[in-house]
């Protein structure tokens, strides 16, 4: 770990247990010194509080990784596009950041703590606003929905179409999305789940738990023909169409989207690769999408499909957590990997792979927030 690092994460314990409250302190600073800052957030900061806190200090720990870090902060800076952030609200930004922390660190802040933070905000920051300024997109699509679909309780299927300028990504990228009728300035990141079309359609999966308001309107509010507005596409889970190797998916409930879409991507070159999909859920009805890959594993002679449920003991099929479930099949030493789910469900399933002396390199996957 390099010095700056070790400063950054060491100077975080500091404040680590008080996040709210630095977190209400850091907006509170941001909003009494720049008022028209608080119309770029939402009316409720409720969702919002820990969000941009988290982002920062996501953001500070991949200050030691350049080349992750870089694709990462331009597409952040991308994205943030939606927000109508200009380059000076990052100074208010990183000066709230700095008078939050000192004030709930006390007597152990240092200075050099201060110049570490100071310094790698700035880095961030700096590959951000380079990241929203080469950019020639719109800061967000709107698109119509065309289709919506429930598919149990707390799932639905969407389609929706960008209205006027096609949506540029590539099968296994997130996008955020923002129901501006229901969840006015609420962002929350879905997967793509089909591969890019011609037709510019873009399908996401969502279940509404708990607090997710974003999720909980697109599941139980939305109907076709209301807009949604949708932001620069980000993250690494795509297909290396290099590579050789066979191909092995795990994804945990609606961790199912991009796996899909990398799927329909293979569906249009893919000959020679064999591809296994894990698809792991609570019960029958939460495997909502299963009929639909069961249709393509019988088009598709390479296309093999693994569901399992962890809490459904009359499932005829695979039984327990998907992480385990991938365990028990292989070998897999020569495969790819990609693997999509909530935080616990991706953390479990590395730690089987490791056991499993799966290279890290050949595991693709991104963190994802829950919202
Ligand atoms: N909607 C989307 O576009 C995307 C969603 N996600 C994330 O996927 C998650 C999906 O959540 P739900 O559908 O509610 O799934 P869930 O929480 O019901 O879990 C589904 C399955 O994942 C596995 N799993 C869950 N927790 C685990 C753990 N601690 N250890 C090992 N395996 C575990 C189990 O096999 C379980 O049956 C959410 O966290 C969401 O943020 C990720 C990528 C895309």
């Amino acid at each position: 770990m390099g010095n700056l690092s070790r400063l950054l994460k060491e100077s975080w314990t500091l404040v680590e247990e008080q996040q709210d409250k630095v977190a209400g302190y850091f907006y509170a600073r941001m909003f009494l010194s720049n008022p028209e800052l608080r119309n770029l957030f939402p009316v409720t900061m409720d969702v919002q509080r820990a969000r941009l806190l988290g982002a920062l200090v996501t953001s500070m720990q991949l200050v030691d990784d350049p080349d992750r870090s870089d694709e990462y902060l331009h597409a952040l800076g991308r994205d943030h596009r939606k927000f109508h952030v200009e380059p000076e609200h990052y100074e208010v930004v990183g000066g709230a950041l700095l008078e939050a922390l000192r004030a709930f660190a006390g007597e152990r802040w240092s200075i050099e703590y201060d110049q570490a933070w100071r310094e790698a905000y700035q880095a961030i920051s700096a590959r951000m606003i380079a990241g929203a300024a080469t950019d020639t997109n719109p800061p967000y699509w709107n698109a119509e929905v065309l289709t919506h679909e429930r598919r149990g309780p707390d799932v639905a299927v969407l389609t929706c179409r960008p209205l006027q300028y096609p949506l540029p990504y590539r099968a296994g990228q997130y996008v955020s999305v923002e129901s501006p009728r229901h969840r006015p300035r609420l962002w929350r990141t879905y997967s793509i789940a089909n591969a890019p079309d011609a037709d510019n359609t873009l399908e996401f999966h969502v279940r509404a738990v708990g607090a997710g308001w974003v999720s909980s309107a697109l599941v139980r509010k939305v109907r076709p023909g209301e807009l949604l507005r949708v932001a620069a596409p980000m993250g690494s889970m795509t297909l290396d169409a290099s590579s050789t190797r066979d191909i092995v998916c795990v994804a945990g409930g609606t961790g199912l989207a991009p796996i899909k879409a990398l799927v329909q991507e293979l569906t249009r070159y893919n000959r020679t690769r064999w591809v296994h999909v894990f698809f792991g859920a609570r019960d029958r009805d939460g495997l909502y999408d299963l009929d639909e890959l069961n249709q393509l594993a019988a088009r598709y002679p390479w296309l093999s499909v693994v569901p399992a449920c962890s809490d459904d003991d009359g499932f005829t099929g695979e039984q327990g957590l998907v992480s385990d479930v991938v365990g028990r099949y292989g070998p897999w030493a020569e495969h790819d990997f990609f693997v999509s789910g909530s935080a616990p469900m991706v953390r479990s399933t590395l730690r089987t792979l490791a056991e499993l002396q799966v290279p890290s390199i050949r595991i693709r996957y991104d963190a994802f927030s829950d919202g």
